[in-house]
């Protein structure tokens, strides 16, 4: 069996890469080439900052598409890049944009995955008679008895699965993640001995389509109109100021409410003030003291399962944000598709719009998207620990 998994030799198995011009994905096709696979390289172009921020043509995206190209030219591989703009506006962009203006906080990369690269490029190579579509995300598929099964990446600080978690078992059958298993600095030393250019190129930014980390500014574009202010109303009802759009507030924040508060002379907050809900139809946003963020029961809709027959009261631990870490939990699937995760700790600023995503040690068991979160009536009554869980 080849490195790839299947019973031929590697120059028989055509293996197309996706490739983005960064390090990642630019070793892997270099690695696979040097093992001797039939390489392909695909590059997407999937949106124009021109379209964000308003210079068109002016984009890093063309530059990541030279930086690929260039690969490709090093290690002599074909390489197309594909038009997929389009695409990517309808299937992550405006899913985006409707999402933060629903009060929520989304995760376009899950999106882009889903429904960008496993679905239409996953299609795309399937034609072009590839045997398996190669990314540069680490994280790792591991054989199991019931077929793959997919699992952190090596590298802690690297991890990616918690954006793949909507991978399905059909779509994981023919993926492979090659550099899964390697710790970042181990890639960048491989991109130097492959004599690859892009081996000092800076890690690729949050979201790629927002530069700089200007989300509002790429909604207001998007959605021209749409974000009208408000008002920063506390819990008990008084109103403490006013906002510029509750896209801009995500549960669980406490910096940039811009609504001051007692402080001591050193200029600590005394009593500081958290977002507990943001509240699209009336354009409110609320705020509370950090007690009021407890939440022990999150509900969750879409989920992809990939934990096998066992779907009631698993357990698991969970991650409710990308950067957070997973927590002790127990997960049982509902019949509409959906899932309520119970956790052994309440945590403080679970947000509508995320993933929670479900693990068994380093197997992805699924995950699904934030609906809403609870106090338990339990909850409710526990004094809560001070300084407990973790808000943003
Ligand atoms: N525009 C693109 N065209 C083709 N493939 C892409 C594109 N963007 C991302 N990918 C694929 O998805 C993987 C993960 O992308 P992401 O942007 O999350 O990762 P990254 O860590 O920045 O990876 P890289 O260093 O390869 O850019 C990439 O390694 C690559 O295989």
């Amino acid at each position: 069996m080849n490195s790839l998994g299947f019973d031929k030799a590697p120059q028989d198995t055509r293996v197309v890469v996706a490739m983005s011009g960064g390090v990642d994905s630019s070793v892997t096709a270099a690695l696979l080439k040097e093992q001797g696979y039939d390489v392909v390289g695909i590059t997407l172009q999937l949106y124009d900052h021109g379209l964000t921020v308003g210079r068109k043509g002016a984009c890093c995206a063309g530059q990541d598409i030279y930086d690929a190209r260039q690969v490709a030219d090093r290690i002599d591989i074909p390489h197309y890049v594909l038009d997929y703009e389009s695409r990517f506006g309808q299937s992550v962009i405006d899913d985006f944009a409707d999402s933060y203006l629903r009060g929520e906080t989304p995760i376009p990369c899950v999106r882009c995955n889903q429904r960008v690269k496993f679905r239409d490029l996953l299609a795309q190579a399937r034609d072009l008679g590839a045997d398996c579509l190669a990314t540069g995300h680490y994280a790792r598929r591991v054989a199991g008895p019931t077929g793959p099964a997919l699992h952190r990446g090596a590298d802690p600080a690297r991890d990616q699965s918690y954006f793949l978690f909507a991978t399905t078992p059909a779509q994981l059958d023919y993926l492979r993640f090659p550099i899964g298993h390697l710790p970042k600095s181990e890639t960048r030393a491989l991109a130097e001995r492959l004599g690859l250019a892009v081996a000092d190129k800076p890690d690729s930014q949050d979201i790629c389509f927002v530069p700089a980390g200007n989300y509002a500014q790429v909604v207001e574009k998007l959605r021209p109109g749409a974000v009208e202010p408000g008002e920063i109303v506390h819990l008990d009802g008084r109103v403490l100021g006013r906002h510029d759009g509750v896209i801009r507030y995500t549960v669980g924040q406490r910096r940039g409410l811009g609504i001051g508060g007692r402080r001591t002379p050193e200029g600590e907050e005394l009593d500081p003030l958290y977002v507990v809900r943001v509240e699209p139809e009336t354009r409110r946003v609320v705020v509370g003291p950090r007690t009021a963020l407890a939440r022990d029961r999150v509900l969750v809709r879409e989920v992809n399962w990939l934990g096998g027959t066992d779907t009631a009261d698993v357990p698991v631990t969970v991650k409710l944000r990308s950067a957070q870490p997973a927590l002790p939990a127990r997960v049982s699937l509902t019949a509409d598709g959906g899932a309520v995760v119970t956790l052994t700790q309440p945590q403080y600023g679970v947000a509508p719009g995320q993933a929670a995503v479900f693990y068994q040690g380093d197997r992805v068991l699924g995950g699904g998207w934030i609906v809403r979160a609870e106090a338990s009536p339990a909850l409710a009554d526990a004094p809560i620990p001070a300084g407990a869980g973790t808000a943003l």
